[in-house]
């Protein structure tokens, strides 16, 4: 893979990015073969991009490394051997020239985009394993969890973003197609469009799954006004748009939808009986008259002369119980019959899948059910724990959670909230307190707690605090270690420490308690 100086500024004049091009004393047929953002990993020859909390010295490592072409949005007075490219947006150039490096994998993959506040990983793993076994594993995965390239066990492994950035991404679409990919799920968060980690991609069908208030704050959106616009772009940007019609702002949603797509080609869906107060044209319902913990089904009808053609109809039984889960697995559905998927094909295919971290349990003998789950905000705690309740009349919900330091800040009040709707009991404890004190953030949810309803317990050390919940849980209780899933680490002060998983401390402290 080589791309010449000249072009590179073509593609960047052709998008009114270029600004200038200094001490280009090699010509315009100098050649780069490879790009890269981080100086750590720079090699001879290479294409550097400064981008983000750039210090110039970085770009003095890549030029030792052997760098010999920088892009950013300054001139740099500390490197005059290297030629410099100097543009008005270096995300958006990193994304294109990523693009163009890598010759347009995305050219050669049926790409299915996911994006919602909640459900993205379990709408596309979901969908990835529709594919994957209708295909004879042809079937590519980036999501939160992991990446698949390809059908090998090395090319598998895990992600550290939701969307990577644009040159991490554009690399391995190129290695998904060159393991012989002809498909590609992906999680496209609102962030990845903030940081035009997606800039210039195009999806054959992008998925809208709903939206509330997450992801404001320091670092992420400034306003759920600009998280609300990042996540539509993802429509702006399909051929395809298929649109949870449960959502909230559907208007503006559809609206988005519409600007650059032919309505015949815009697929909404509901459950069947939710009351929609937009008339906007549904094409796709579900049915979930059978819905508990021990069987999930759903029954799929198409109901527009254009969803006909999917060839979906038909019933389903769900592995992960959950009514939002019925909705994810129906967005999944509609993505896998876009793709060529018929009933005859996918009908058993949704009965054994699981997401790592998502509704996990554990029955115990003593000390009820334990279930761990990766709701980490006001809406999928809210629809977790309602759920819980109708499936556990009875028991009481002992919930253990905390909030993330540095981000999120909505979710504190969210999870009080949601605590003193459904929970008998929350111990609140420590979740990646970042740079925060974790004792400060559990003071901020417990007053959003009403402790006439909900029984309060504080414990910061997140081990001790499941240990209690399982010790006092009773055989009818139900034990909900929330928002962390299955992450290996707590962030704390910029540093992953290594966590167990939340799963491996429940089975540890059942192991001490029997
Ligand atoms: C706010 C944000 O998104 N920041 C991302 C961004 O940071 P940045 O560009 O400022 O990079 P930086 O780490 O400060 O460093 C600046 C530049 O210097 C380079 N560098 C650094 C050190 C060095 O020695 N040499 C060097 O060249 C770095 O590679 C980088 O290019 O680029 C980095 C990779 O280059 C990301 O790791 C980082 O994500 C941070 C960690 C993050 O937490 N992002 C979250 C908010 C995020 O993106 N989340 C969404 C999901 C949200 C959802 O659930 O919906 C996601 O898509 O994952
Ligand atoms: N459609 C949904 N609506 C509300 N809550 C949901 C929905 N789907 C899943 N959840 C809840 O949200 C949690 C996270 O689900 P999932 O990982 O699929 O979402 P995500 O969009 O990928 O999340 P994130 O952006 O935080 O990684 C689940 O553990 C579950 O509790």
């Amino acid at each position: 893979m080589a791309l010449e100086i000249a072009e590179i500024t073509m593609i960047l004049k052709e998008h009114h990015l270029l600004k200038q091009v200094v001490n280009n004393v090699k010509g315009d047929h100098q050649t780069i073969t490879g790009v890269k953002y981080d100086s750590r990993h720079t090699v001879a020859n290479d294409l550097f991009f400064c981008k983000g909390n750039f210090k110039p010295a970085y770009l003095k490592v890549a030029q030792t490394n052997g760098a010999t072409v920088y892009i950013a949005e300054q001139q740099f007075e500390e490197v005059p051997k290297m030629c410099g490219i100097v543009v008005t947006n270096v995300s958006k150039a990193m994304a294109l020239i990523g693009a163009a490096f890598y010759d347009y994998p995305q050219n050669d993959l049926f790409i299915i985009a996911f994006t919602g506040t909640k459900g993205k990983t379990t709408s596309a793993y979901f969908t990835h394993h529709i594919l994957k076994s209708i295909s004879g594993n042809k079937a590519a995965l980036f999501s939160t969890i992991d990446r698949i390239t390809g059908s090998k066990p090395d090319q598998e492994f895990k992600s550290d973003l939701t969307t990577p950035e644009s040159l991490n991404l554009f690399h391995d679409m190129r290695e998904a197609v060159n393991n012989g990919m002809h498909s590609l799920v992906m999680e496209v968060s609102s962030q990845a469009y903030l940081r035009n980690r997606v800039y210039g991609l195009h999806y054959d069908v992008g998925i809208f799954l709903n939206i509330t208030p997450d992801h404001i704050g320091r670092n992420e959106h400034p306003t759920f006004e600009n998280y609300l616009h990042c996540k539509m772009q993802l429509l702006v940007n399909s051929d395809v748009c298929v649109i949870n019609a449960q959502t909230a702002h559907l208007e503006e949603i559809y609206q988005a939808a519409k600007a650059t797509t032919d309505p015949q080609k815009i697929y909404l869906f509901k459950q069947a009986n939710a009351k929609i107060n937009l008339a906007v044209p549904i094409d796709v319902v579900y049915y979930n008259d059978r819905d508990d913990l021990r069987l999930t089904e759903i029954e799929v009808k198409e109901v527009s002369p254009k969803a006909k053609a999917l060839h979906i109809d038909g019933l389903y039984d769900l592995s992960m119980p959950g009514d939002y889960n019925q909705s994810n697995a129906t967005s999944a559905l509609i993505a896998a019959g876009l793709a060529g998927a018929t009933y005859e094909q996918t009908h058993d295919l949704l009965t054994k899948i699981k997401v790592p971290g998502r509704m996990e349990s554990i029955v115990s003998k003593h000390h009820g059910v334990i279930y761990v789950d990766y709701a980490h905000n006001y809406a999928s705690m809210n629809a977790l724990l309602s759920f819980l309740r109708s499936q556990y009349p009875n028991g009481r919900l002992i919930v253990v959670v905390g909030s993330p330091g540095d981000k999120g800040i909505s979710r504190r009040k969210g999870f009080g909230e949601a605590l003193t709707a459904h929970a008998d009991i929350a111990i609140l404890t420590t979740d990646d307190p970042g740079f925060e004190d974790p004792n400060a953030i559990i003071e901020v949810i417990d007053s959003y707690i009403d402790h006439k309803k909900v029984q309060v317990k504080k414990i910061v050390d997140r081990y001790s605090a499941i240990k209690q919940a399982i010790t006092i849980s009773r055989p009818e209780d139900v034990v909900i270690l929330a928002a962390k899933g299955e992450d290996p680490y707590q962030k704390v002060r910029g540093v992953n420490t290594p966590w167990p998983t939340d799963m491996k401390v429940a089975k540890e402290v059942l192991k001490g308690l029997a």
